[in-house]
């Protein structure tokens, strides 16, 4: 029997698990890097794409580089007959992140790329990826709505080729600039949940289709991705600004998180929310309207009350959970639009467990019974014994 008990870091809440050299959150001053630029650089003055190929290359690209990047990703968007017929096959009430789950496995399935596990291969699963999620999280929302799919434009941008398949139009440039915004912010955030289960799968050298299905699974869950959803379902349920407090102290008292608030890391504030409520801002102004004015207000009540209540600040997910609303989405889609985003940071995280791989396998500390005999019982039941 060991004489002293193992410290036990439940949730590995402040574990240093690896080194990565992909993106750093800075706890002390609220900040975040992604190879080493300001992220709130990155968001205000780069396309979507130039950060994906940044977080895939470690550096951004140059013009030439840039072009050969968009016109393969442009190239790869279209899905072909079968995955589409695949996916419609499947419970129009099932959530899109299950469809999205589903769509991954089954591109993975057909993917004809050797599957060697290199660095050249895996770029281009990387690549496939990202053009093709696109291309299934907007037909399936169409399909819920019971519209035709909207094929892809290769003589769009990553940002507005999405808006166009989603709603046929591509928007002003202030709206399609905030919904790049949310897409170069939720792109990577180190060894969250999610990236760690990719991590995690690709250590067994397994594929990266497995590795980025599983990582869906756990940003689907709403203590992570799944909170961009839970914000608007929450907001939806307090309705009136009025009622902000009443309802924080109920939720409070039934001991209910309260969705798009508090952090694994962050705890005086996430780096990345004033971008994103900046350009939320830009989004109500623009959308001004009794039904925008009252939900804008209602966020900003329910913020005041819950950092004064509670002390615990917004994340990511609760300025873009209304902005995906404010653009016109329906809230189901809001965790696969965060997906279509992390794709970038996933594979980025999988290419680099690659690279200096050791097989993710930690201890526990057992507190079950101690070792006793199995009862004759059970180990050997009456029906045996009268056989014998
Ligand atoms: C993009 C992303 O994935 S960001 C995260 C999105 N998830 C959410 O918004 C879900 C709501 N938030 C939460 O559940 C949590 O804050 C988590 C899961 C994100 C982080 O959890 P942890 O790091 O384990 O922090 P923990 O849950 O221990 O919280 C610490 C304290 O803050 C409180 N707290 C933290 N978040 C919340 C919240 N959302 N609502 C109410 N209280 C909260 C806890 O009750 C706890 O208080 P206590 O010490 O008095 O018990
Ligand atoms: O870092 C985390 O734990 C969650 C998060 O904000 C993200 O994945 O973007």
């Amino acid at each position: 029997m060991p004489t002293t008990t193992p410290a036990i870091h439940r949730g590995l809440a402040g574990v240093v698990v690896d080194t990565t050299e992909i993106s750093t959150v800075i706890q002390e001053t609220n900040s975040l890097t992604y190879r080493g630029y300001p992220v709130q650089d990155l968001a205000t003055h780069h396309t979507f794409e130039e950060i994906a190929y940044l977080l895939w290359h470690g550096e951004l690209p140059d013009d030439a580089q840039l072009r050969d990047f968009q016109a393969r990703e442009r190239s790869l968007r279209p899905t072909n007959r079968t995955t589409s017929a695949l996916l419609a096959r499947l419970p129009e009430t099932c959530h899109p992140m299950d469809v999205l789950r589903t769509a991954v496995s089954f591109l993975g399935a057909e993917d004809p790329t050797e599957d060697d596990g290199s660095l050249t291969a895996n770029r281009a699963k990387s690549l496939t990826l990202l053009a093709k999620l696109p291309t299934v999280v907007a037909a399936d929302q169409r399909r819920r709505r019971g519209l035709d799919p909207i094929p892809p434009s290769p003589e769009l941008g990553y940002a507005e080729n999405f808006l166009h398949m989603c709603f046929g139009t591509v928007p002003d440039p202030e709206t399609v600039r905030c919904f790049e915004t949310s897409l170069i912010l939720y792109a990577e955030h180190s060894f969250n949940a999610s990236t760690f289960t990719a991590r995690v799968v690709t250590s067994t050298l397994s594929d990266l289709y497995s590795a980025v299905t599983a990582a869906i699974g756990a940003l689907k869950g709403p203590l992570h991705g799944g909170a961009n959803e839970a914000v608007m379902h929450m907001l939806l349920e307090i309705g009136d600004p009025q009622r902000a407090e009443e309802w924080l102290e109920e939720a409070l008292a039934a001991k209910r998180k309260i969705m798009g608030f508090g952090h694994r890391v962050y705890k005086h504030g996430d780096s990345r929310v004033p971008i994103m409520q900046d350009a939320l801002d830009r989004l109500v102004a623009r959308a001004a309207g009794p039904e925008t004015t009252r939900l804008a207000t209602l966020h900003a009540a329910l913020q005041h009350t819950v950092i004064k209540r509670k002390g615990v600040h917004p994340n990511l997910d609760y300025p873009a959970g209304l902005a995906y609303h404010l653009m016109g989405f329906d809230t189901p889609t809001f965790t696969p639009i965060f997906v279509m985003s992390r794709i970038a940071g996933w594979t980025a995280h999988i290419s680099e467990q690659l690279a200096h791989n050791a097989l993710i396998r930690p201890l526990a500390s057992y507190d079950g019974p101690g070792q006793r005999p199995v009862p004759a019982s059970i180990w050997c039941p009456a029906s045996v014994v009268d056989r014998q």
